[in-house]
């Protein structure tokens, strides 16, 4: 049966679960159920909530802590992110210390998404690197600066090695830096950089504005080829991004940014788990890239969420597979951590690990090329910046956190 199954932690003050979930399967559905004469009762029972499981999983505030797991009907909703979330947590997200932990669609429920238009592979493809984790490096300081400035940054960045530059997610539209002139003025410093060194870098444009000018803004942004778009999805909704994504005159990679996000993933009793937003929701609507706080840096991320939001986006599924990007507070002393803990198919994602670097954003793209380097091959950091001097540097100033094995 078509079906989606949500997965919730709720806090009680009694240990009452089966009549909490019961409650809630008949409430999110069919409403009252009691009252009603037995034909209509079999009418209805097709799209009545059922109760999965439930299990009290642990004692907090005061009270106790419970896990239940409710599935819809297919039948009550349209087949669409809002619909499906208005019905499993839609009121339900208002009502006490409920979280909703995770969604468990069916195939048939699944294969109504599209999914990433790119992936993994795909974009390996377009980038041309097979073995490794990607680097991304990230513009930094840039509002109030004009085009020249910009394009100084953009290319110290690519003279740096890494494999995709993305805008910072607060760069809007403005006068001194246009989204098109960004398009086209930094294609042409891209292109520059690859007629010297062979190494085309991607580049990814903040897609921003209204919501209802945004495919117009991005089909112009693939006009003039761009490579990629940034999306601050949880600013517009997930939606959004799927329309996005299923046209087929955009047709680009689409970056997901979580700006804004840990407004719902934040509590540990309110909202939406980070791994259900960053990994198994984004990778349904379509991102191609999903960035979400790494579990090291500055922003940190619960370690555990972090590492089900890279299996959520790279597990075996109708779907192709989305790019992880555990990012904030990156620097190259963390490349064994992050290989460690992601393998090759995540992005090495750094702002400030690249531009603060002591030989600048070129000394810090290529510092991270080194330590990835190292990392794949088995290599020390310690070993790797006896060979490479910009490595040698960013150690001496934010450290290293080798693996033990
Ligand atoms: C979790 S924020 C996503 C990455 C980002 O946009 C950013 O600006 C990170 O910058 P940093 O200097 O911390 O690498
Ligand atoms: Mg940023």
């Amino acid at each position: 049966m078509s079906e989606v199954i949500a997965i919730y932690h709720s806090i009680l003050k009694n240990g009452k679960i089966e009549e909490q979930a019961e409650k809630i399967a008949l409430g999110l559905t069919v409403g009252s159920w009691t009252d009603l004469p037995l034909l209509e009762r079999e009418q209805l029972k097709q799209h009545k909530g059922r109760v999965v499981y439930t299990e009290i999983i642990g004692e907090e505030e005061g009270g106790y802590k419970a896990e239940m797991a409710i599935a819809y009907p297919s039948a009550n909703f349209s087949h669409d992110i809002p619909a499906i979330l208005t019905t499993v947590f839609g009121k339900l997200s208002l009502d006490g210390k409920i979280k909703l932990i995770d969604l468990k669609l069916s195939e048939a429920l699944t294969k109504v998404f599209p999914g990433p238009r790119f992936g993994i592979e795909e974009i390996r493809t377009k980038i041309n690197v097979h073995n490794r984790p990607l680097v991304m490096s990230i513009f930094k300081g840039v509002i109030g600066r004009d085009m020249s400035y910009l394009k100084n940054q953009l290319k110290s960045q690519a003279l740096g090695g890494v494999d995709l530059i993305k805008d910072d997610e607060i760069l809007f539209e403005n006068k001194l830096t246009p989204f098109e002139n960004r398009i086209s003025e930094g294609k042409k410093v891209l292109d520059d950089v690859y007629e010297q060194t062979g190494k085309r870098t991607l580049y990814a444009v903040n897609l921003s504005g209204k919501t209802f000018e945004l495919k117009d803004k991005a089909k112009r942004a693939k006009e003039l080829g761009a490579d990629a778009l940034l999306f601050n999805v949880y600013s517009y909704g997930l939606d959004v991004l799927q329309s996005l994504r299923e046209d087929e005159e955009i047709g680009l990679p689409i970056m997901a940014h979580p700006a804004f996000s840990g407004a719902m993933t934040s509590s540990p009793f309110y909202g939406v788990s980070a791994s259900l937003l960053f990994g198994k929701l984004n990778r349904l609507v379509g991102a191609d890239f999903s960035l979400f706080p790494s579990p090291y840096g500055s922003v940190a991320l619960d370690h555990h969420e972090a590492i089900k939001t890279h299996e959520y986006l790279t597990a075996t599924s109708s779907l192709k597979k989305g790019w992880s990007v555990p990012s904030a507070g990156i620097h190259p002393g963390l490349v064994p951590l992050i290989y460690h803990d992601f393998g090759k198919d995540t992005i090495i994602n750094a702002g400030g690990g690249v531009h603060g670097h002591p030989n600048g954003a070129v000394g810090g793209g290529k510092a991270f090329r080194a330590a990835i380097d190292a990392a794949v091959s088995g290599v020390t950091l310690q070993e790797a910046s006896k060979t490479s001097q910009d490595l040698k540097e960013a150690i001496e100033l934010w450290g290293a956190k080798e693996v033990v094995k």
